[in-house]
């Protein structure tokens, strides 16, 4: 059974606020309404599109408008990669997974146009042997049924497999299907975001040394010294 990663999108493989911000404020601006600093963005990202329309909306004293959603995702998509970039080091640390045998999916709210967009913008689709996105199933972050349906798209099992995000939605959701959770620190989540992670990372190319570490914490078997209990 090959290993797996499944990884966040926005704040762990990519920054893509500088993107999501000019989306946003085009609609904004489209709008009548004021724009948005980045760290405002920040905090409005992780939920997927419809929260982040629905809170910048708010933001402006308006109410959910599916319109301005409409608009905003076909802007978006047609823009995903125009300033998203990967962050530093992850091209290299998906490179030594790979390398190390590791299947490697992308497990993210955003929505599946967009996400296709952008990882095919970036040059990155073909990494990855599954993308499940955040319309892609019935449920989405934090309900662990989003990783455990994007493990089996991409032929993994719970029993091999580790998320990595920068989310409170990534750790919930990896504590709910059994899979222990690397938090991304230098994504946008705040530190208080990775309780319950089973480890944190401050840059990407930790990830090849931890992730065998963090899942044979998590599954230590009898070579480990541990029960072999996988729970
Ligand atoms: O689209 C969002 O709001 C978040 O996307 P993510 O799950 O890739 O962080
Ligand atoms: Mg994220």
């Amino acid at each position: 059974m090959p290993r797996t990663a499944l990884f966040d999108l926005d704040g762990t493989l990519v920054d893509s606020v500088p993107d999501l911000h000019a989306a946003t404020d085009r609609l904004m601006a489209r709008l009548g309404l004021a724009g948005f600093a980045r760290a405002e963005i920040v905090a409005m990202v992780g939920d997927g599109a419809r929260a982040l329309v629905e809170r910048a909306l708010a933001a402006r004293g308006r109410g959910f408008d599916q319109a301005a959603l409409d608009g905003f995702l076909a802007d978006y998509t047609a823009h995903a990669a125009v300033r998203t970039r990967p962050f530093p080091g992850i091209p290299e640390a998906l490179d030594a997974l790979a390398a190390a045998g590791w299947r490697l999916a992308v497990c993210t709210n955003k929505p599946e146009a967009a996400t296709r967009a952008l990882l095919e913008g970036l040059g990155l689709r073909g990494r990855f042997a599954a993308i499940g996105a955040g319309d892609s199933f019935a449920v989405r972050k934090p309900d662990p049924g989003h990783l455990l349906a994007t493990l089996r798209l991409a032929g993994g099992a719970p029993a091999a497999a580790v998320m990595v995000g920068d989310h409170r939605n990534d750790v919930l959701a990896a504590r709910g299907a059994g899979l222990p959770c690397v938090f991304a620190a230098w994504g946008y989540g705040p530190p208080a975001m990775a309780e319950g992670a089973a480890a944190l990372a401050r840059r990407p190319d930790e990830l090849p040394a931890l992730l065998p570490r963090v899942l044979a914490a998590a599954r230590p078997g009898p070579r480990d010294g541990g029960s072999g209990a996988t729970r």
